[in-house]
């Protein structure tokens, strides 16, 4: 068995993290999405996720059941530590991670992949207002997060135009044999 691939998405609020990671799933086979547990009403919508409660987060995190967890938005954010067996076994797994974590995440993961995407902040507001989750409080305020630099090592690319172009661009760094294959 092949070793697994870890790779983050990250990027700002709003950017298609969530809609190119399935994209993603739905043009390779070998990718699979990573399901977070989030302090959000899993009625909110938005990425398959299990909602809990804010007791349950912390009684998870003080019993190492999370790889890696982190807060924002109010919100806190937990990744099953299961992947672990999921990358032993071979997995390539997409999962959405805050930009805060990537410094942890890459000391527990060390080969960690990273890809970033990028949107302008007219786009970034567009798509916030169209996808209709949070309040306008809630837009503006990540909006108004601080944007940090891309990590050294990360692929970046720019979510701006069609997603399917978006795809194109990541599976051609992420496979690229297959994708020069598929695509000739
Ligand atoms: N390339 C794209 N073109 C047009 N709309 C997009 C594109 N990527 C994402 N969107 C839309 O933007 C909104 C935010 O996407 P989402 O995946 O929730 O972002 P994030 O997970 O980064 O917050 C959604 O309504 C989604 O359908
Ligand atoms: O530190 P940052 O890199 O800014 O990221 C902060 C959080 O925002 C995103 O969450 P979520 O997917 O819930 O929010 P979003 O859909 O609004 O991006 C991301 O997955 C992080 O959990």
């Amino acid at each position: 068995m092949s070793a697994g691939r870890l790779i983050a998405v990250v990027g700002p609020s709003g950017v298609g993290k969530d809609t190119v990671m399935e994209a993603l799933c739905r043009a390779e086979p070998r990718l699979s999405l990573v399901r977070r547990m989030i302090t959000r009403p899993e009625e909110a919508g938005g990425e398959r996720f299990n909602g809990i409660d804010e007791e349950t987060f912390r009684m998870m995190e003080r019993a190492g059941e999370f790889a890696l967890s982190w807060g924002a938005h109010g919100l806190f954010y937990g990744v099953p530590r299961m992947i672990e067996a999921d990358l032993a076994r071979g997995a390539h797994l997409l999962v959405n991670l805050s930009r805060g974590v990537l410094g942890e995440a890459r000391s527990r993961f060390p080969d960690l992949e990273i890809l970033t995407l990028t949107a302008s902040r007219a786009v970034l507001e567009e798509r916030l207002i169209a996808r209709g989750r949070e309040s306008w409080a809630g837009v503006a305020s990540r909006l108004d997060r601080p944007q940090p630099i891309p990590p050294e090592g990360a692929v970046l690319i720019d979510n701006s135009g069609p997603l399917d172009k978006t795809v194109r661009m990541a599976l051609e760094q992420l496979y690229p044999v297959s994708s020069t294959r598929l695509s000739s």
